[in-house]
């Protein structure tokens, strides 16, 4: 788990080491890692400067580049009156130590490597012109690309893009990780994340948590244990020709380790059996025993018995995982709101994806998305539940205001039946007494890193399917136990 920042406390921590030499250990940083980037000996490399502190960075990491003999083109785009005092600095330097300034892009390169310091963390509004010009000509180039900071037109805080972006392959960002390198449109541009303080120590508060470990596990089984002792998940869902969703979240929550999985199927003509998993028990909607967590919605519908299914859900006091069509009732209806209002602060998480975002929170799925976590937190607000947003860098938080980005994950996690599965991981790890936010933190992390292990055995990630993953999910989840509980 490591600590996310967003601009407001970076640029805090700015002004309150002004008198380190930040810049020019930004620049050493960058020109360092370039050079593990690059093949020995002498490589040419290309330096696109723009017109504020990240362009300073760019002039100092240049400077370091030539003193340790590379042939260095450097792109300006901006002008020397108009930069700030300590990118004015390193601008000079460079020409001190016989460094050249373009201002237009030169016609020939043969570069090997290309840096990117055209904007940081005071991008304000979406590049055009020549600014975006440049970005085009930047991505153009078939390299290995380094962005300073964060990449060219990525904005900080959302990692939406702001007109353009430069995709780099790598990122060196300073002070502490920003969120916008991990969620929505971040990973596609910010390739590896490489992290440098400047030689200052961490900020004690961060703003939000990355999950990239699986930092808490069920407790270990005792040896005298039986199926009552690994606590008993119930899924309510699968309406006609929809009865897949339902048995996928059980099945997830029986290969994650519940002692017993119930199914309430609303379709009348379910079948009395899972056919591959017999071991799941499959009753009527309304049939449920009584369990030690419960999972409402996949495959539900939005008839009059999956309401009346809901409504009799949200008054079962276990932990509940509100999921899909649970929660467009939920957000078309004020009784089953006020019913959610009535339950204890935190014993419920709803699991939208986008679209679903939206219509909880009565916008579009574009305003949604602008703002990941601004959204995943008014979520929160709004219902007093876990609110898990799903999407690329998955966002989890907390109705105090805490909130997580997951890091695990991939493109083969886009097929249906990737959010059942989810569900049914949450459900299983809440019935085996995990607390629902560790559950679903865990949960979130799991689910992403069985794809990721799946597609690293070649199973996708073009045609990695929901089984797949819930079966490469049990085997994560053993190993990282049996880790843990080595010796
Ligand atoms: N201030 C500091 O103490 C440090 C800053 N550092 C670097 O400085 C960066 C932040 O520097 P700045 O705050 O100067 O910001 P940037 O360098 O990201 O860019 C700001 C400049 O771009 C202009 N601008 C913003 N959006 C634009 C757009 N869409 N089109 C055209 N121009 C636009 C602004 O008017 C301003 O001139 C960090 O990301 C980091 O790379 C590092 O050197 C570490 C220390
Ligand atoms: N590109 C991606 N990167 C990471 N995770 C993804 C990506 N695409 C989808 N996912 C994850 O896959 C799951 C899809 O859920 P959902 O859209 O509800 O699917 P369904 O309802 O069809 O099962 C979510 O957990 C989502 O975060
Ligand atoms: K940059």
């Amino acid at each position: 788990m490591q600590a996310l920042y967003l601009t407001s406390s970076l640029r805090k921590l700015e002004q309150q080491y002004a008198s380190e030499p930040l810049m020019e250990r930004a620049g050493h940083a960058v020109a360092t890692l370039a050079r593990t980037l690059l093949a020995e000996g002498h490589n040419r490399i290309l330096v696109v400067a723009g017109p504020g502190n990240n362009g300073g960075d760019a002039f100092v990491a240049a400077r370091y580049l030539k003193a340790w003999w590379h042939e260095v083109t450097v792109v300006f785009a901006g002008q020397r009156a108009s930069l700030p005092p300590d990118a004015a600095h390193a601008y000079d330097g460079w020409l001190e130590c016989g460094g050249e300034v373009l201002n237009t892009w030169p016609e020939t390169g043969a570069w090997q490597l290309a840096i990117d310091g055209l904007f940081g963390i005071g991008l304000q509004r979406p590049l055009t012109g020549e600014m975006a010009d440049l970005v085009a000509r930047i991505n153009a180039l078939s390299l290995p690309m380094l962005a300073i900071d964060i990449p060219s037109g990525l904005a900080a805080d959302t990692g939406v893009i702001l007109g353009t972006a430069v995709r780099a392959t790598h990122t060196i960002t300073f002070l502490g990780r920003k969120p916008g390198l991990y969620t929505l449109d971040g990973p596609d541009h910010a390739g590896k994340v490489h992290v440098d303080l400047l030689g200052l120590p961490p900020l004690p508060e961060a703003d939000g948590t990355l999950l990239d470990a699986p930092f808490t596990l069920p407790a270990r089984r005792r040896l005298n244990s039986h199926k009552g002792s690994n606590g008993s998940a119930g899924v309510i869902g699968g309406a006609a020709s929809m009865t897949g969703a339902a048995l996928l979240t059980a099945r997830a929550a029986l290969l994650l380790g519940a002692g017993r999985v119930y199914a309430g199927l609303l379709d009348p003509a379910a079948p009395a059996l899972d056919a591959d998993y017999p071991e799941l028990m499959l009753r009527d909607a309304d049939q449920l025993p009584t369990v030690h967590a419960l999972a409402v919605g996949p495959g539900m519908g939005r008839s009059p018995q999956a309401y009346a299914a809901l409504q009799q859900a949200l008054a079962n006091p276990a932990p509940l995982v509100l999921d899909a069509d649970a929660l467009n009732l939920l957000a078309a209806d004020a009784d089953l709101q006020h019913r959610l209002a009535e339950r204890a602060s935190g014993s419920v998480v709803i699991t939208p994806h986008p679209g679903e975002a939206a219509t909880l929170l009565a916008t579009d799925t574009a305003s949604l998305q602008a703002d990941r976590i601004a959204s995943a937190l008014a979520l929160a607000e709004r219902y007093q539940a876990i609110a898990l947003l799903k999407g690329c860098g998955t966002v989890v938080a907390t109705p105090d205001g805490r909130w997580w980005i997951n890091a695990s994950g991939n493109p083969g996690l886009g097929s249906a039946g990737m959010g059942d599965t989810l569900t049914g991981i949450i459900v299983a790890l809440a019935a085996q007494s995990l607390p629902l936010l560790e559950s679903t933190l865990l949960a979130a992390y799991l689910h992403g890193a069985a794809a990721d292990a799946a597609v690293a055995h070649g199973q996708g990630p073009v045609g990695l399917t929901a089984t797949e993953v819930m079966l490469s999910a049990r085997r994560l989840l053993n190993r990282w136990l049996s880790t843990a509980h080595a010796g």
